[in-house]
Order: structure tokens, then sequence, then C-alpha cells
């Protein structure tokens, strides 16, 4: 139904791109087949848990580095002590091939080295609060795939939690790329829209989000 209606390539801010629909229905169900593959181990998905005793409602399970709030470590020190599984190269190709796509330039993506994927996993209820990625040591663009339900992301700016931001749908096989002066902007997830996703990709509830980054540790 929605794809009878054209959604553009929209820039919510100097350095963020969304592109609807980057991923094919081939890519989308590879892409769940892995997830479910890595939610299995060595490091099995979990909800995250606060440094102040809160739980995230995502569950997350990660690739390449792990992380816990707020650092990378390459054991899984607050799972089950397990080194993470590799990142896969192919999934560090998809990544430069999306700023290639995003730029539209064939060269752009051409030194994008990432080196860890978060890899979470929404139900119905679940959300994620403002928050700026900031644990990486580079500035590298962080490169968001998402699959099945549609959810909201919320892109706010450099400086607070609040507004100025802008609502953006991120629906499956959407691609959103931060970099540039948007690289630690504020950004969540307020509401996932159950149902709205299509079980031909794999997943039959809930929502995929994969997001590619540069650690800059060794
Ligand atoms: O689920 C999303 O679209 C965003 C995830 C996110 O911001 C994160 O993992 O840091
Ligand atoms: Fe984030």
């Amino acid at each position: 139904m929605n794809a009878l209606i054209p959604r553009p390539r929209t820039r919510p801010a100097p350095g963020a791109v969304h592109v609807p629909g980057w991923l094919s229905a081939e890519e989308q169900r590879h892409l769940v087949r892995a997830c479910r593959e890595w939610a299995g181990g060595p490091v099995p998905i979990r909800h995250t848990r606060l440094p102040r005793g809160g739980v995230m409602s995502v569950r997350t399970v990660c690739l390449g580095w792990h992380w816990q709030p707020y650092r990378y470590t390459r054991t899984a020190d607050d799972v089950n002590g397990g080194r993470v599984a590799e990142f896969p190269g192919w999934l560090g190709d998809l990544g430069r091939r999306a700023l290639a796509d995003e730029y539209e330039d064939p060269r752009a993506g051409e030194t994008y080295a990432p080196d860890t994927a978060l890899v979470n996993f929404y139900d119905g209820q679940a959300r994620m609060g403002m928050h700026q990625d900031k644990d990486e040591r580079t500035g590298d663009p962080v490169v968001s795939l998402s699959i099945g339900d549609t959810c909201v992301f919320r892109f706010g700016n450099t400086e607070t939690r609040g507004r100025p931001y802008t609502d953006v749908e991120l629906a499956s096989g959407d691609l959103f790329v931060f970099g540039g002066p948007s690289r630690f902007a504020y950004h969540g997830v307020p509401k996932v829209l159950p149902g709205t996703g299509d079980p031909a990709t794999g997943l039959a509830s809930g929502r995929l989000n994969i997001t590619l980054r540069v650690t800059g540790l060794t």
C-alpha cells in the first residue's frame, strides 16, 4: 500500500540524509537471517543494563566491538564475557555503498571502514530515548538500516535533547545516514508502529535497526 506513495529522500539537518526504500527485498531478507544468527551468539542478544540500574527496552547484539554504556570492549563483560562476532566484510561493503548513494558520488564511501555494528530489536513497546552516539573516537558517519515495523525516528540537534528536531518515519528498507555537522546530534525512537512491517522480510513482527560505526579503536 505505502509503496504506492513515493517517499522522497529528505535531509532533516545538514549532514543527515534519509533514503527511503534503499535496501532491496532480498537484502532485507538476507539481513534478517544474519541478525537472527547474530542474536544467538557467541554473545546473545540482550536488554542492555544502564549504569544506574535501568534496563533498555530494546534488545541489542553487537558485532566487531561490544558496546555497553558507555564504551566499546572486545569482550561482552556485561553479558557472558564472550568475544562478539566478527564484523563481516560484506557489511562494510554495504556501508560504503550507502555513503556513495547518500552523497550521489561513487567515490564518497571508498575510505569508510566501519568496524562495529549495533543490531537493535524493537518489539511494539520498545523505544529509545534521545541520546548522542559519542563513544566512538572518530567523526565518521553512522549508517543506519531499518527492517520490519516502521518507527518514528526523532532527529535533533547537537546541543540539547529537545527542539529543534524532526520526526522521520523509518520504514523497512530505509537508510538513514548522519555525519558531518549532524554526527553528534541527539536522536531517538519515541515510537514503533506495530503491524506495519511485511512478514516477507522474515521478520513476523517488530523492528530491526542496524547501525554501522567507526570506533577508531584498535
Ligand atoms: O533504532 C534506531 O533507529 C536508532 C538506534 C540508535 O540510535 C542507536 O543504536 O544508537
Ligand atoms: Fe544512536
